[in-house]
């Protein structure tokens, strides 16, 4: 289904991804795990084309992802949408439009500046609000959600794009512990309920194992580890983060608890990681 070969992005004499190779046969969950640095964003962004890649091959479905131009390229960036750490919504628009921009791909520009959206659409978006429990938001505008709420905007105008992959970069970094934990279970379900692969860049170790079915370790640009939740031990963890023997887990640690040090941790945690 999703074939990475060689896949590889040099910032000058910078080697940002480095001969990553990667197979994924059926719709799954993934978490990329890694200090800062490792390339997990320059990973998403060059299989969303966001980020040309320097060398290598994207297959989706026999699909040469490299080499779409064109309407062929924006038809993939369509089946493959983007979700970001800061959610990147129009902060003054309502939710519904936001929401609605995930049809700008197929829409004309006239079309969309007049905001002419077929009623077909608006009742789609609902609906998806509605599935991510914030449809009673949708006349709000954006910037009066909380973070976690803006996320599940983000990720209704992701879904308005039907998309087959969802790739997501950090996509709780930003948000306190309860919102991280709704919105992971929203892409948790999108991938169950929907069947959509879904990719995540993530920061902690233990939202990771919780969520994913397969989780890549990456350091300096490669690949150090990839496999299961129960295999991804105390040891491996230190050895993808290049970390010494003070290694704590617990640093990483997104658990729910509703005790005040917990918010600590979290901003210890917003600048990584061990
Ligand atoms: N546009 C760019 N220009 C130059 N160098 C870049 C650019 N984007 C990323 N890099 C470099 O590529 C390397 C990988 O960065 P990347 O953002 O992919 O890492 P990351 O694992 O996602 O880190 P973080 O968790 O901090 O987001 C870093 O050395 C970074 O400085």
């Amino acid at each position: 289904m999703l074939e990475v070969k060689g896949l590889t992005k040099r910032f000058g004499a910078n080697v940002a991804v480095d001969a990553v190779s990667l197979s994924v046969d059926r719709p799954c969950m993934i978490g990329v795990i890694g200090r800062s640095g490792a390339g997990k964003s320059t990973l998403l962004r060059m299989m969303n084309r966001l980020t040309e890649a320097s060398g290598g091959e994207i297959l989706f479905d026999g699909r040469d992802v490299l080499s779409l131009t064109g309407r062929e390229k924006r038809g993939w960036q369509s089946d493959c949408a983007m979700i970001f750490q800061q959610f990147n919504l129009v902060p003054r628009m309502d939710v519904v439009s936001n929401v609605l921009h995930g049809t700008l791909g197929r829409r004309s520009t006239l079309a969309t500046m007049f905001s002419l959206y077929p009623e077909e659409d608006i009742h789609t978006a609902i609906d998806i609000l509605d599935r991510l429990g914030i449809a009673q938001h949708a006349a709000k505008r954006a910037e009066a959600l909380s973070g976690g709420q803006q996320q599940r905007v983000a990720i209704a105008r992701a879904l308005m794009q039907d998309p087959k992959v969802i790739l997501a970069d950090e996509p709780i970094a930003s948000l306190d512990p309860m919102n991280a934990q709704t919105v992971m279970e929203a892409l948790r379900r999108i991938h169950d309920e929907d069947g959509r692969m879904v990719i995540a860049n993530l920061h902690t170790l233990d939202t990771a194992r919780r969520y994913c079915d397969r989780i890549l370790g990456m350091r300096d640009g490669r690949i150090v580890f990839d496999g299961t939740p129960e295999q991804l031990t105390t040891g491996v963890a230190r050895d993808i983060y290049g970390a010494g023997t003070d290694f704590s887990e617990a640093a990483t640690s997104t658990e729910i608890r509703d005790t005040a040090p917990v918010a600590a941790v979290e901003r210890r945690l917003a600048k990584v990681t061990v």
